[in-house]
């Protein structure tokens, strides 16, 4: 806990999109957002009466303009992850299958990186213990 009381747990979403030449789509946030320049998976918080699945359904479309199906999404790993001003819980899922090419429609940048590659990448700090799970465990 901080010295200012205790911090906001924020809910997020994620998901990493696997391609079938096992490439992971990573996405770098945009100037202007907090932690902008580092890179992520697509996600976002979970809104209220969401479910994780539907955050992400909805946060791909808007950032990606991909559907993925919710039941491609397979839960891989979490995240529970303090900042200095919130405490950051992240599910993130893996998703093989959708509907669309993924193009950025937000003005972010987008990479698709091997999975040995992705500790080559500015990762957000909460996103570097999932990053060496995806390396390990995919
Ligand atoms: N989407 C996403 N956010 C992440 C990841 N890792 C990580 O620490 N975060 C943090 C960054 C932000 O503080 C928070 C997500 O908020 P956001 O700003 O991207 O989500 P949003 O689009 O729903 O929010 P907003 O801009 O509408 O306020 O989670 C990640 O891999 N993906």
């Amino acid at each position: 806990m901080s010295a200012g009381g205790p911090k906001p747990v924020i809910h997020v979403a994620a998901c990493a999109l696997l391609d079938p030449d096992g490439r992971i789509l990573i996405a770098r946030r945009p100037e202007g957002k907090p932690m902008a320049g580092l890179w992520e998976f697509p996600g976002g918080k979970i809104e209220p009466g969401e479910t994780p699945e539907q955050t992400v359904v909805r946060e791909l479309r808007e950032e990606l303009g991909v559907e993925p199906c919710e039941r491609c999404l397979h839960p891989f790993a979490f995240v529970s992850h303090p900042y200095e001003t919130f405490h950051i819980v992240m599910p993130l899922f893996l998703c093989r299958t959708w509907d669309g090419f993924a193009r950025p429609l937000e003005g972010q940048e987008i990479a698709w990186v091997r999975k040995e590659k992705l500790g080559e990448y500015r990762l957000s700090p909460a996103d570097r213990s999932l990053a060496a799970e995806i390396r390990d465990r995919l």
